[in-house]
């Protein structure tokens, strides 16, 4: 099973859940953590369009489980403290949408290209593999809701006026052509305070991010044709 053979079941919950946002409290905060995120946070987006109560800055897909996981597998290969440890991971959260940077980790260590080709693979299929451990059983419930807390207390910093507060989370963007995607934002009083770009990037990690568009751009697409539609 992948985060998309769950978009039947969970695009109904989402877009019903959603509908009861925008009429019981219009003006909340939505971490969307249900998958697949890349097409929930499009369909959440739709719902409140057509109800009037979209913020695009108070609707947030939460994708720290892959910087957690980035952090980790970072630290363990380089015999790191994983408190120390910050890896930004950009795109979206499925597969290969999900592009870690360990170009930009710190503390900086020197990785080898078949390091960097590993730790990538490892933190875009880390989801995948619990779930199919599980066997039908659910997902990464005690990391998801690590990283659930983790960025919902950012985002309360946020909201309390707390400076410098940043998180990778997937949002409505400008910086790819994609209507959505996951990059550092500064996280303030009205939700998101900036949406941050890239930074430079390696020669992996651009084509890295080349080889997802068309799979989050087509995610995209089937949440807001799911919306239109249903
Ligand atoms: N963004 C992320 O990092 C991650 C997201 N996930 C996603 O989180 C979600 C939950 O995963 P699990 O806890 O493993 O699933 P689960 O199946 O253990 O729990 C889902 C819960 O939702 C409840 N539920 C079902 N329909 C509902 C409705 N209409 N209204 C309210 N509640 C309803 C069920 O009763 C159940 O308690 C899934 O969509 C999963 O794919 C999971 C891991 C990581
Ligand atoms: O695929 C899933 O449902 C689980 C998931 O998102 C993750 O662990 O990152």
């Amino acid at each position: 099973m992948t985060r998309d053979d769950l978009f039947n079941i969970n695009a109904g919950i989402v877009k019903s859940l959603c509908t009861a946002i925008s009429k019981h409290c219009p003006e909340a905060v939505v971490n969307m953590i249900s998958n697949p995120v890349n097409s929930t946070v499009p369909i959440a987006a739709e719902v409140f369009k057509k109800a009037s109560t979209y913020d695009s800055k108070k609707l947030f897909g939460v994708t720290t489980l892959d910087v957690v996981r980035a952090r980790t597998f970072y630290a363990g290969k380089k015999g790191l403290a994983v408190e120390d440890v910050d890896v930004p991971v950009v795109g979206g959260h499925a597969g290969i949408t999900i592009l870690p940077l360990f170009s930009q980790a710190t503390p900086k260590a020197t990785l080898t290209d078949e390091e960097i080709d590993a730790l990538t693979k490892r933190t875009q299929d880390g989801g995948t593999e619990v779930v199919q451990a599980k066997a039908g059983k659910g997902s990464a419930t005690l990391s998801m809701a690590y990283a659930g807390a983790l960025f919902a207390e950012s985002c309360l910093k946020g909201l309390n006026g707390e400076p410098g507060i940043v998180e990778c989370t997937y949002v409505a963007s400008t910086v790819t052509e994609l209507p959505f995607f996951s990059s550092k934002v500064r996280l303030g009083k009205d939700g998101v305070e900036e949406v941050l770009g890239l930074g430079a990037l390696s020669e992996y990690e651009k084509k890295g991010l080349e080889a997802m568009k068309a799979e989050l751009k087509a995610s995209i697409q089937k949440g807001v044709d799911f919306a239109k539609q249903s």
